[in-house]
C-alpha cells in the first residue's frame, strides 16, 4: 500500500483491543503466573485458593488464551468461597472475556457496572480502561476521550506505577487514534521510565513505537523496533512483539520491499492465528495480501485476502480490510474479471471512506474533548482564583481585625501606664504634700499649714458669726526633761503630749505643732468656755500620765486661751492674745489654763485654784470614747 496522504491518516485502528488485552495485568499484589508452577493449574483448580487462580487467569489472559477461558469457566462454577472483591475480580476477568471477544456491546455494560461498584479502586481503574479501550474500538469517540481524560487527571494521585500504567497505555493509543502522535509517544516513554523491562515495558515499547509509525513511518531507528520485538519476546508477550513487527513490514511495504515484509508476516503467521486474536489476524492477511501483490504473486495474495475478509470482524471498517479489497478489486481487474473488479472496488472505496470517517471522528471528538476540557479547566482555573481571592480577602479581614485588637490593646496598655503613672505621680504629690505640711516628729501639722487651716477655718466660722476659741499650749521645764533624760526622752514627751491631745480632739480642730514644746489648736464653733473646758481636760490628762520608758518623768502643761468672742477673727489678733494668757499660765506657776478675756477681765484657772466659772478638770473636748 502506497504512503499517500490519505493512507497516512488512517490508523490500524486492531491495535485499540491489544491495549485493553494487555494492560492491568498483576494488580493484585499476589504471584504472578511466571512465579506460581505449573503444577498448580495442573492438580485442578477446585484444589486452590481461589485468589491465586484469579491471578493465575488474569496472567495467562495473552499468553494463554485457552487456559485462561478454561480456568475462567472453572472459576465460574462455584463461587461460593469467594469473597466480594474475588467477586469482583472474576466479574472483570470475565467483562475482559467479552471485550477481547469482540462483544464490546456487552462488555461495556459489564466494566461500567465495575467502574461504578467495585470497592477496590485498582479494579475500577482497570474497568476504566478496558472500557475507554472499547468504547474507542465501538466508535464512541467522545466518551473514551472524556473518560480517559478524567483518568488522565486521576493519575497524577496514583502511586501505584502498575495502575498508572493502565491509563497512559489507553492514552497512548486513544491518542494516536486521534492523530496526536507526539503526546502518545510521551505516555509510552513513561511506561518505558516507569517499567523499564517486562510485560509492562513491552506495552510501552508497543504504543511508542506505534504512534511513531503511524505519526512517520519508521521514525524510529530499527534498532528501537528491534529491541521492542526483544522486550516483549523476554516477558513472553507473543501477540505484542508480532503487532510491532506487523508495524514494520508494514512499513517495508510502504517502502517496496515487500519481500522482506511477507518473510517477517510469514515468520509469525503461524503464532498470530494461535492467538484467535482477530484483528491482528486480519492485518496479517491483509498485509501478506498487499506483499504477495506487490511480488507479483496475485494468486497468494488473493489467497490471503479472502483469509483477510474472513478473519476481519462483522461491522467493522478499518484500514486492513480497505486494504484487502484494494488487492482484491487490483486483482480481478487484471483478471479481466469487471464485474468482480467493479464490486471489490466498490467495497474498497467503501470501506475507505468509511475508515476515514472514522478516523476524521476520532480527531474531531479528540478535538471537541479537548476543548470541552480546557473550556472546564478554564472555568476551575477561574473559579479557583476567585476562591483565592476571597481567601486572599477573609485573611486581609482577619489581619484587620487582629491589627485593630492589637491597636486597642497597645491603646488600652498605653492608658493603663498613663493611668499607674499618673496615680504615682498623685501618690508622690501628695506623700510630698504631706510631707510639706506635718511635722516630723510628731506627724502633726506644722506651723505654716496650720497657720493656713486655722486661718481658713476662722473665715468659714466668720461667715456666719459663730464662736472659735485658740489654745496655745507649752511644755513645762521642757529643758529640764532633755538636759535629765536626754533629746531621745523628750522626742518621746512631744509625741505622748501630742498623743494625748489628738485623744480629745475632734476631727475638725486644728492642730499643730508651733515649734519646740509649743502647740496650737484652733476650736472651731466653740466659745471661751468651752475652750477653757476642753484645754482644762488635755491639761490634766497631761499631767495625769506620767512619759519617759517607766513612767517615772512628770510633766505638764500651760495653756493660753484667747477666743473670737474678744480678739475677733484675724488669727494673728488671737496667737498674741492666746500667747499673752499663756505668758501668764507660765508666769502664774505653769500646769494651768489662762484665759485672755481682755476685753472684759482676764480668767484664769489652776489645779489648785477654781475657776472663775467653777468649773475644773471636766473634759469638753471629744469624748475619747467616741
Ligand atoms: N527633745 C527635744 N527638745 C526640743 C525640741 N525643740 C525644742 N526643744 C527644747 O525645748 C527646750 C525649751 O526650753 P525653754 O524655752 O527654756 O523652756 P522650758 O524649759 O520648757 O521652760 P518653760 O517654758 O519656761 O517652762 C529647749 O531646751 C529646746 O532645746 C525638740 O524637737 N526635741
Amino acid at each position: 500500500m502506497g504512503g499517500s496522504g490519505t493512507t497516512r491518516r488512517k490508523v490500524w485502528a486492531g491495535a485499540l483491543l491489544l491495549l485493553g488485552i494487555f494492560v492491568g495485568t498483576a494488580l493484585f499484589a499476589v504471584p504472578t503466573a511466571n512465579a506460581i508452577a505449573p503444577e498448580t493449574f495442573a492438580r485442578g483448580p477446585e484444589s486452590k485458593n481461589p485468589q491465586e487462580l484469579l491471578v493465575l487467569a488474569d496472567n495467562l489472559k495473552t499468553s494463554e488464551h485457552d487456559q485462561f477461558v478454561r480456568l475462567l469457566d472453572e472459576l465460574g462454577h462455584d463461587t461460593s468461597h469467594m469473597t466480594d472483591q474475588q467477586l469482583a475480580y472474576l466479574r472483570y476477568l470475565v467483562a475482559w472475556q467479552v471485550a477481547y471477544s469482540g462483544d464490546y456491546e456487552h462488555a461495556e455494560p459489564l466494566l461500567k457496572a465495575l467502574m461504578n461498584q467495585s470497592g477496590n479502586n485498582d479494579l475500577r481503574f482497570r474497568a476504566t480502561a478496558t472500557l475507554i479501550n472499547i468504547l474507542g474500538i465501538s466508535g464512541h469517540y467522545e466518551e473514551a476521550f472524556s473518560i480517559l481524560n478524567q483518568a488522565l487527571d486521576d493519575a497524577p494521585q496514583i502511586s501505584d506505577k502498575t495502575a498508572r500504567f493502565q491509563v497512559f497505555t489507553e492514552a497512548a493509543q486513544l491518542l494516536t487514534e486521534a492523530g496526536q502522535y507526539n503526546l502518545a509517544v510521551n505516555y509510552g516513554h513513561q511506561i518505558i521510565a516507569d517499567f523499564p523491562q517486562g510485560r509492562n515495558a513491552c506495552a510501552g515499547y508497543y504504543v511508542m513505537l506505534h504512534a511513531q509509525f503511524e505519526s512517520d513511518g519508521l521514525k524510529a531507528a530499527a534498532q528501537e523496533f528491534q529491541r521492542g520485538i526483544d522486550v516483549c519476546l523476554q516477558a513472553s508477550e507473543g501477540l505484542i512483539a508480532d503487532s510491532i513487527r506487523r508495524d514494520v513490514a508494514h512499513y517495508d511495504i510502504q517502502n517496496h520491499h515487500a519481500d522482506a515484509a511477507a518473510a517477517l508476516l510469514q515468520g509469525s503467521y503461524a503464532n498470530v492465528l494461535g492467538y484467535q486474536y482477530p484483528d491482528l489476524t486480519t492485518e496479517y492477511n491483509a498485509l501478506l495480501a498487499q506483499a504477495y501483490w506487490d511480488k507479483g504473486d496475485p494468486a497468494r495474495a488473493e489467497q490471503y485476502a479472502q483469509y483477510a475478509l474472513k478473519s476481519a470482524v462483522k461491522g467493522e471498517f478499518n484500514e486492513p480490510l480497505s486494504l484487502t479489497y484494494k488487492v482484491l478489486y487490483q486483482i480481478a481487474a487484471q483478471k479481466g474479471d469487471l464485474r468482480n473488479a467493479l464490486a471489490y472496488h466498490e467495497q474498497y472505496m467503501a470501506t475507505d471512506k468509511r475508515q476515514l470517517d472514522e478516523t476524521e471522528a476520532k480527531v474531531l471528538a479528540y478535538q471537541l474533548v479537548k476543548q470541552q476540557m480546557d473550556a472546564k479547566k478554564a472555568e476551575l482555573a477561574e473559579l479557583n482564583k476567585q476562591n483565592e481571592i476571597l481567601q486572599l480577602q477573609q485573611a486581609l479581614d482577619h489581619k484587620a481585625v487582629v491589627t485593630g485588637r492589637l491597636y486597642i490593646a497597645l491603646l488600652l496598655t498605653v492608658l493603663a501606664s498613663i493611668g499607674f503613672w499618673l496615680f504615682r505621680l498623685k501618690r508622690s504629690q501628695l506623700r510630698f504634700m504631706r510631707l510639706a505640711r506635718r511635722d516630723g516628729l510628731t506627724d502633726i501639722f506644722n506651723r505654716q499649714h496650720f497657720v493656713d487651716e486655722a486661718e481658713q477655718s476662722l473665715r468659714y466660722v466668720a461667715k456666719s458669726s459663730r464662736n472659735a476659741s485658740l489654745v496655745l499650749i507649752d511644755l513645762d521645764h521642757f529643758k529640764a526633761v532633755n538636759d535629765t533624760y536626754g533629746h531621745e526622752v523628750g522626742d518621746q514627751v512631744l509625741r505622748r503630749a501630742v498623743a494625748i491631745c489628738q485623744h480629745y480632739l475632734h476631727s475638725s480642730d486644728v492642730f499643730g505643732r508651733l515649734g519646740g514644746e509649743e502647740f496650737g489648736i484652733l476650736l472651731p464653733e466653740c466659745d471661751q468656755e468651752r475652750a477653757r473646758e476642753c484645754a482644762e481636760t488635755l491639761r490634766a490628762a497631761i499631767h495625769a500620765e506620767p512619759a519617759g520608758e517607766s513612767n517615772d518623768i512628770a510633766i505638764s502643761a500651760s495653756f493660753g486661751i484667747a477666743s473670737t468672742v474678744h480678739h475677733g477673727y484675724e488669727l494673728r489678733q488671737l496667737l498674741l492674745a492666746a500667747d499673752e494668757a499663756l505668758y501668764r499660765a507660765k508666769r502664774d506657776g505653769r500646769n494651768r489654763v489662762v484665759v485672755n478675756a481682755s476685753r472684759t477681765s482676764d480668767d484664769v484657772s489652776s489645779p489648785t485654784e477654781p475657776s472663775l466659772y467653777g468649773i475644773r478638770n471636766t473634759t469638753h473636748c471629744a469624748d475619747p470614747t467616741h
